[in-house]
């Protein structure tokens, strides 16, 4: 039974699905990342929100984590690369808590228009500062989006409700969606000049950290009120304090904070700030959402190898799954067999899918062949990393897809490319499930690729078969099954010998010694 660790509060709904799917789960909350280090490696899966920060140092421990579900959107608190590195799977989810965020961010906007928090303190400390307090009307205003995805586009909807006019700054946005959004899309400097509200909902990353920096506010509007429901980090906090305090920007209300919890922060006391303890996913609606998605999605991979919303490798409903299971076994026996026979200088790889196997997704097929031949690299490899380890050995990867049906109803070829040239290998499915191979480097041979084998080269020639029979056997070893094929023509045979054991190095040079053998290798599957 897969076991998965919940290390971040989470709605009860989610240990309720693990279990009730038959995952077996922990819920330790606030662990030090010493503490969780020293736990990880019993888990198959971890599902976080944002506190729990997974480092490369924690992943080094994860010795059996596969994957790690965020009950939530942002993932800045996952080192994505170091666990794609490690074959783990991330996984989110993208939709269950926009509309709270945006509705967050829209409640932050009227607590800046009518200074709620402040008037609320001073009202209740009897002060009755009833000419203190004068506010702004949101309609016809400018709000600025920074970022117009699925949170940006909802708060663009609600701030149409509002009868305020709605820019964006947002590269990936087009032309004919800001349309539909009824959005003027606009350049970064111009949000800035024109909007008297802005609001920011990009992810962080290393093009917009620091995008609402000293200079931006500079090119802001005397008296523009700032929201971030996105992420600290997007807007420099020092710059925001001087623009406060010099009267220039009117207000500004954080959700989010560079770090994070924010139990200090400069900005803390400065007129005009509002702030909340990133409390925009935060309505029992969406941590229920958020809760049942990530619960579902890590069961189907767990269970079912189902993938969803994952960052870093392809989508896989459970209903693919299974149909694909058979045609993934084959293709990780095909790239293990080029991987361990023809892994020296390939330059490129292709994967060609005929027939039955075209008419699927074929993505999981190719991370399947390149975890089969990167398995002949390095340890633990799988469909996660194999994509990133086959491109920083630099190797082309293509795919090609033949709707039509050849010989066989199904086939999955692959082919390496050295300095030699092109050589491929081919397999089919016999029954609905049997992987079988067919071809081998142009010779056809039909030989199922299982457990310990020998792979010959000899030239055709009589008397070769029996030679070898009598070397293994009086070596002890026990030939499993054998299948022979040879190129049309004559010339040379290839012989892929079944053993019920490795075949040792003295026992291979005895075979390699053998009259007429050009060719031994040991193979493993
Ligand atoms: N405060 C909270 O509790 C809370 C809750 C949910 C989400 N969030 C954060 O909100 C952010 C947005 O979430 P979303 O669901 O809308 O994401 P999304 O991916 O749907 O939208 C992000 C948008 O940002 C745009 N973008 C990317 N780079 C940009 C750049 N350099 N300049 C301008 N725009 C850029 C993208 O094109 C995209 O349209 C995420 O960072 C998420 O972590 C915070
Ligand atoms: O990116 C998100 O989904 C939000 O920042 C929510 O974070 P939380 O789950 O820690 O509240």
């Amino acid at each position: 039974m897969p076991k998965v660790l919940i290390s971040d509060k989470m709605d009860p709904k989610a240990a309720e699905i693990f279990r009730a799917r038959g995952v077996e789960v922990d819920e330790i909350i606030g662990l030090s990342k010493e503490e969780l280090a020293e736990i990880i490696g019993k888990y198959d899966g971890l599902a976080v929100r944002s506190s729990t920060k997974l480092t490369p140092k924690i992943l080094e421990s994860a010795t059996n984590l596969k994957v790690v579900g965020r009950a939530g959107i942002g993932v800045d608190n996952i080192d994505i690369p170091a666990a794609s590195a490690k074959g783990v799977v991330v996984m989110n989810t993208p939709f269950g808590n926009s509309i709270t965020t945006a509705e967050h961010a829209i409640a932050m906007m009227f607590a800046l228009a009518r200074q709620l928090p402040e008037a609320d303190a001073s009202t209740q400390a009897g002060k009755w500062e009833k000419s203190k307090f004068m506010g702004v009307e949101l309609t016809h205003k400018t709000l600025g989006l920074i970022g117009a995805g699925n949170i940006g586009s909802i708060v663009a909807d609600r701030a149409h409700g509002l009868k305020m006019k709605v820019i964006a700054y947002d590269p990936f946005l087009t032309e004919e969606r800001a349309v539909e959004l009824g959005i003027e899309k606009v350049t970064l400097d111009e949000l800035f000049e024109r909007s008297d509200f802005l609001t920011l909902h990009t992810p962080l990353t290393d093009q917009t950290r620091g995008i609402v920096s000293r200079e931006a506010l500079a090119k802001t509007k005397k008296g523009v009120r700032i929201i971030n429901c996105a992420r600290g980090g997007l807007i420099d906090e020092e710059a925001l304090k001087d623009a406060l305090e010099s009267g220039h920007v009117a207000g500004a209300a954080l959700d989010v904070f560079a770090e994070e919890p924010a139990k200090e922060n400069a900005l803390f006391g400065t007129p005009g700030l509002i702030s909340t303890p990133h409390l925009g996913a935060s309505t029992s609606e969406a941590q229920v959402n958020v809760a049942i998605q990530v619960a579902e999605q890590m069961a189907d991979f767990l269970l079912d190898g189902g993938v969803t919303n994952a960052l870093n490798m392809p989508s896989l409903t459970a209903e693919e799954a299974p149909k694909l299971k058979p045609y993934m076994a084959l293709a990780k026996k095909l790239g293990s067999l080029v991987g361990q026979l023809a892994h020296d200088a390939v330059k490129g790889i292709s994967i060609e899918v005929e027939g039955a196997a075209a008419e699927l997704n074929q993505k999981p097929i190719t991370g399947a062949v390149l975890a089969g031949f990167m398995g002949a690299y390095s340890d633990s490899v799988n469909m996660v990393n194999a994509p990133y380890l086959a491109k920083e050995r630099g190797l082309d990867v293509r795919e090609i897809r033949h709707e039509r049906e050849g010989v066989y109803h199904t086939l999955i070829r692959v082919a390496v490319m050295t300095d030699e040239g092109e050589k491929s290998v081919a397999g089919t499915l016999f029954g609905e499930d049997a992987p079988r191979l067919v071809e081998l480097f142009g010779i056809k041979i039909e030989a199922d690729l299982d457990g310990d084998m020998l792979y010959v080269v000899n030239e055709d020639a009589p008397g070769f078969i029996g030679r070898i029979g009598t070397t293994l056997g009086a070596a002890g070893v026990n030939i499993g099954n054998f299948h022979l094929g040879r190129r049309d023509g004559g010339g040379d045979a290839v012989l892929l010998l079944s053993v019920d054991q490795h075949v040792d190095e003295p026992i291979l040079l005895e075979v390699c010694n053998l009259e007429g053998v050009k060719t031994v290798k040991t193979l493993s599957f």
